[in-house]
């Protein structure tokens, strides 16, 4: 009887997942105009597991919109798929396109390639390797990608891994005296030096390094920035623009000494923004001192130069900051500071929560940006008017959900829209001005969108209570979204609470595969956005580093105990499970609730702070969660790994009883597989049911597509398995 239900809960898993796994997701968009003023051509790039090739799917579409007096959708494209293409960008006129292509032969090698595309056919193409002046171009990896025209269309402006000399043994044969002295000989005994990149899913990644191609020559120029301000700062180079009149380039520069830490979900590394004269090559930094600044963006006039700045070191991600630079004086103003929930609660402005702006910001006043942001449990559509610093939400209240902006152009805005039922869809809007100096929008859809039904949602707001209150941060409140299935039946559905990692990120109302999947399967899912989370207010992000172990569990658990007390589910089948921090909070609430939750799973859980100090790409994570103040020379001491083993699940495995499967990726940087292992070992050594997943080739969020449907049903079938046991 089990058996049976097991095995049809696990069928019925399989074909859930493959039902919505092939919703896509929009990864960009972009809106052009052709000769012809009255016609509007919205491209957008899309990505969709495809679980029987085992892999990602990127293509595009297009929609030709009509904007006579109202804007209608003329006609669509079909889709198509996008092989090998790393970039691909118009020039500003529209006339030229750029892509990189990236080509594997069948032995696995890479090749790239620069391709220039005029609205009929292929100009240009150059093999990257010939070029002889640099390593692999970047891709759109959100930290140091860039792909930018010159406003002449002359040159183009990328980064690329610096060339690295070549190696050869000791022992290899010395080449004739009269061989080619020109070329630089060979370094011997350096093959197997250390080359250190920056971290988990940036292995290939060590030194970028700014690059100028030249169109008509076919050249390419590498920006020498290790003359910064006359010091011979070794840097990574990213995030580059062109400054007006293309005479120079804007970067960002991160410092390479005295050794990197993990960048990705850390937008908090120490780092600058630079200015590089093409001409004279001198390069001033732009940036304050010791600040991590990203995302520069000149206004179409080219008089101010915004980005968005916080503080180094400290909280993995946190409230920013949208600094002004004026162009001509280079003088910086804050134009929106650090905010804070304060007795107000998330109702009000949280603050800037947000990785960048996209690529095109402004409206056509020169003094309007906008952007999407983190608010609370939903991610809004904020616009920033630089010269009175006001911010106001442009989407209405009733529409909760996630929207993301993916251009602004000509006063129309380019966004797409998603819920925790509804995969997202494409909306371009119409920026109207109100009389106030702020704007509206009047949207089209443009495409009707495909809701997946018995999904309903809710977002609820929490108080810490009774003794969890004692903490410092008592009068925070915090947010969960209670994703629940809508069937007739009167059977109270199971519960999985699920803490999201980081810890300082957020679960906001998105469409999301497992949420829904596990929804279809017949689970409630309970999110929670425990303080500390993102979108709250800074307050909030400051209130748990050194009470993690404590606060957060805290607040997960209240939050569980107050959706139970209202009686819509029963109180003897709750499971949960988290990724990373939200692994680690699961240990802890088995640990510290250990009769409340049926079953658990952990996706690469920090289980032991102090042992993963010396093995993660983020030793500063270690320290700052456990409450002690980070900075690159600090070294652990014995007081130091006391702090983080008492934060750390592992302190409480002893009194787990619930079964537990854990999940790793085999080549996770950030959270080592070992602090799996150590569970799993712990586990065992307590005679407490356990069962582990290793995902090999699968990094931090083991998301290759056959590894992430595994999974899924994989957590199906534990789910069932330990709730259908007595
Ligand atoms: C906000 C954030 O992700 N912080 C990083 C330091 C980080 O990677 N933290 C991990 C411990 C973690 O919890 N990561 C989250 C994003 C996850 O779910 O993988």
């Amino acid at each position: 009887m089990e058996t049976d239900k097991i095995e049809e809960a696990t069928s019925n898993a399989v074909d859930i997942y493959k039902g919505l796994a092939c919703s896509p997701s929009v990864t960009r968009g972009e809106i052009s105009f052709g000769d012809n003023t009255s016609l509007t051509t919205v491209t957008s790039i899309w990505s969709q597991r495809d679980i029987e090739r085992s892999e990602n799917v990127k293509f595009s579409r297009s929609h030709y919109i009509s904007q006579e007096n109202h804007i209608e959708v003329l006609a669509r494209s079909a889709p198509t798929e996008l092989k090998s293409e790393v970039w691909n960008v118009q020039s500003p006129s529209g006339k030229l396109r750029v892509i990189i292509r990236s080509v594997k032969s069948d032995k696995q090698d890479e090749k790239q390639y620069i391709e220039i595309w005029n609205t009929q056919n292929k100009e240009k193409n150059i093999d990257v390797k010939s070029l002889d002046i640099h390593g692999k171009i970047y891709d759109q990896d959100g930290h140091f990608g860039t792909l930018q025209w010159s406003k002449s269309e002359k040159f183009l402006l990328y980064v690329a891994e610096k060339k690295q000399p070549k190696t050869e043994s000791f022992f290899e044969k010395k080449p004739e005296s009269n061989s080619d002295s020109s070329k630089d000989p060979p370094l011997r005994g350096e093959e197997h030096v250390f080359r250190e990149m920056w971290g988990e899913q940036f292995v290939d990644k060590c030194h970028p390094v700014l690059c100028v191609f030249d169109i008509e020559a076919a050249t390419t120029r590498v920006l020498d920035t290790t003359k910064v301000l006359n010091t011979e700062m070794d840097m990574s180079a990213g995030q580059a623009i062109w400054t007006p009149g293309d005479s120079g380039v804007v970067f960002v520069g991160w410092t390479n000494e005295p050794f990197k830490l993990g960048l990705i979900y850390c937008p908090q590394r120490r780092n600058a923004l630079y200015h590089i004269d093409l001409e004279s090559t001198t390069c001033t930094q732009l940036s304050e001192k010791d600040k991590s600044v990203r995302s520069p963006r000149f206004t179409p006039d080219g008089k101010k130069l915004v980005y968005l700045q916080n503080a180094t070191y400290g909280p993995h991600m946190t409230c920013a900051n949208l600094i002004e630079c004026d162009w001509a004086s280079k003088n910086l103003t804050t134009i929106v500071g650090d905010c804070f929930q304060g007795e107000d609660g998330i109702s009000k402005f949280p603050g800037i929560y947000s990785l960048e702006f996209p690529t095109r910001c402004w409206a056509t006043d020169n003094k309007t940006l906008f952007m999407s942001s983190t608010w609370g449990s939903k991610v809004d559509i904020i616009s920033i008017n630089i010269e009175t610093k006001t911010v106001a939400k442009l989407n209405e209240d009733a529409e909760v959900g996630v929207w993301t902006v993916l251009d602004v152009t000509r006063d129309m805005i380019l966004a797409s829209y998603a819920n925790p039922s509804t995969p997202p869809y494409l909306r371009l809007g119409v920026l109207n001005l109100k009389e106030d100096a702020t704007y509206s929008i009047t949207w089209t859809q443009l495409d009707t969108p495909s809701r997946i039904s018995g999904i309903k949602y809710k977002i609820n707001t929490h108080t810490p209570t009774g003794e969890k209150a004692k903490d410092h941060f008592s009068n925070l409140k915090y947010e969960s979204i209670l994703v629940t299935p809508t069937s007739e039946s009167n059977v109270k559905p199971p519960l999985v609470v699920y803490p999201h990692g980081g810890p300082h990120s957020a679960i906001v109302c998105d469409f999301m595969l497992y949420i829904a999947g596990l929804c279809k399967c017949g689970y409630a899912v309970l999110l929670v956005n425990y303080r500390g989370s993102t979108g709250a207010g800074k307050d909030s992000i400051d209130s748990l580093p050194g009470n993690v172990g404590t606060q957060d569990v805290n607040d997960v658990q209240g939050a569980a105990e107050e959706i139970i007390k209202d009686g819509n589910f029963d109180k003897n089948r709750v499971v949960v499970m988290g990724g990373s921090h939200g692994g680690f909070l699961t240990g802890h609430l088995i640990g510290q609730h250990p009769k409340f939750y049926r079953a658990a799973v952990m996706r690469n859980p920090a289980i032991n702070v102090a042992s993963m100090l010396g093995s993660t790409d983020i030793p500063d994570w270690c320290f700052v969660e456990a409450g002690i103040e980070y900075n690159q020379s600090i070294l652990a001491g014995v007081e130091d790994y006391k702090k983080m083993w008492e934060r750390s699940p592992i302190k409480y495995v002893k009194d787990v009883t619930t079964p537990v499967m854990i999940m790793l990726g085999a080549i996770d940087l950030r959270v080592p597989p070992k602090q799996g292992h150590e569970y799993y070992r712990a586990l065992k050594a307590n005679n407490v049911e356990a069962r582990m997943l290793v995902y090999e080739g699968n990094c931090h969020p083991i998301n290759k597509v056959d590894a992430e449907a595994d999974a899924f049903v994989n957590i199906v079938k534990w789910f069932t398995k330990h709730l259908s046991s007595p």
